[in-house]
């Protein structure tokens, strides 16, 4: 069987460059490209690339995605930032190419995909529900992917649940002491040298607390999400947001 020809955008980043490692070490997976900042392109289709791992940044991710889907070539994107407005964008590019698949995961580790899981089906027994995201000193985006996607689903358990939206008691603050605001669900932003990407998914009522704590401790952790992803995404045309659609988490 051929080899899944595999591109890795942003090689030569904290990511990016172990992914690279990964994809090398795959026995079914070629890597074909290996770019970095200011390099063309064009060479995705001059190699014949089929799948390009996307892990940049929030302001050259919109751009690596138009290229990559309006030619065919299927994307599996670790990068941040994204809004309503740029998943918009991306699904107009994908219904002019159809058979393109794309895979955003906000995070590619086993442990956060459960972190969340395991918060949605939380969010609705408790009356209080808080996100801490804690990262290293280079991160671009606050808050994380991850802890802006848990927000949204805690807020959407929260609300199918009945639950009424928390109510913040504060009279008196600084501004961001509350964090920020995601559905009604503050998420606090921690930068720190030392650390990789760590989150608690706060929950609280009457007499209790509940904490889920997820910590990565190295970039390795990410890996196999993403050879899973480029292997789903040749199959599964359209967007695809969530790494949790492609585990079989019953
Ligand atoms: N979904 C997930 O599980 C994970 C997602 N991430 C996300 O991945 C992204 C990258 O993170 P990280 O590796 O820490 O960041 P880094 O800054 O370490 O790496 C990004 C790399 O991309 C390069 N780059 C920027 N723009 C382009 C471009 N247009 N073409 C090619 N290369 C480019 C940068 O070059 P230069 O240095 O010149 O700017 C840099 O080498 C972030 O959005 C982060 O949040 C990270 C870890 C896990
Ligand atoms: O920038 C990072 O490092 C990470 N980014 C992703 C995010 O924003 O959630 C995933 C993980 O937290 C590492």
């Amino acid at each position: 069987m051929s080899k899944l020809r595999v591109a890795v955008i942003g090689a030569q980043g904290r990511i990016g460059s172990e992914a690279v490692r990964a994809v090398e070490a795959a026995d079914d997976m070629e890597l074909v490209a290996a770019l970095g900042r200011g390099d063309s392109l064009e060479t995705l289709t001059e190699k014949g690339v089929q799948v390009a791992v996307e892990l940049t940044h929030p302001d050259s991710v919109m751009e690596n995605l138009q290229f990559c889907v309006t030619h065919g070539i299927h994307g599996v994107v670790g990068t941040t930032g994204w809004t309503e407005d740029r998943l918009a964008r991306l699904n107009s590019w994908l219904d002019a190419s159809p058979r393109t698949g794309v895979l955003i995961a906000p995070n590619f580790s086993i442990g956060a995909v459960l972190t969340m899981v395991f918060a949605q089906q939380a969010a609705r027994y408790f009356e209080s529900a808080e996100v801490v995201e804690l990262h290293h000193r280079g991160k671009a985006d606050a808050p994380s992917g991850t802890a802006t996607r848990t927000a949204q689903l805690i807020a959407a358990a929260r609300e199918e649940a009945g639950l009424p939206r928390q109510e913040d008691p504060t009279t008196h603050g600084l501004a961001g002491a509350r964090g920020a605001d995601v559905d009604g669900v503050p998420v606090h932003a921690v930068r720190l040298r030392g650390l990789l990407a760590h989150q608690e998914v706060l929950f609280g009522d009457t007499g209790e607390t509940l904490t889920i704590r997820h910590d990565s401790l190295h970039h390795s952790c990410f890996m196999p999400g993403i050879l899973l992803g480029a292997r789903r995404v040749v199959d599964t045309p359209g967007l695809t947001f969530g790494l949790e659609n492609f585990l079989d988490l019953g």
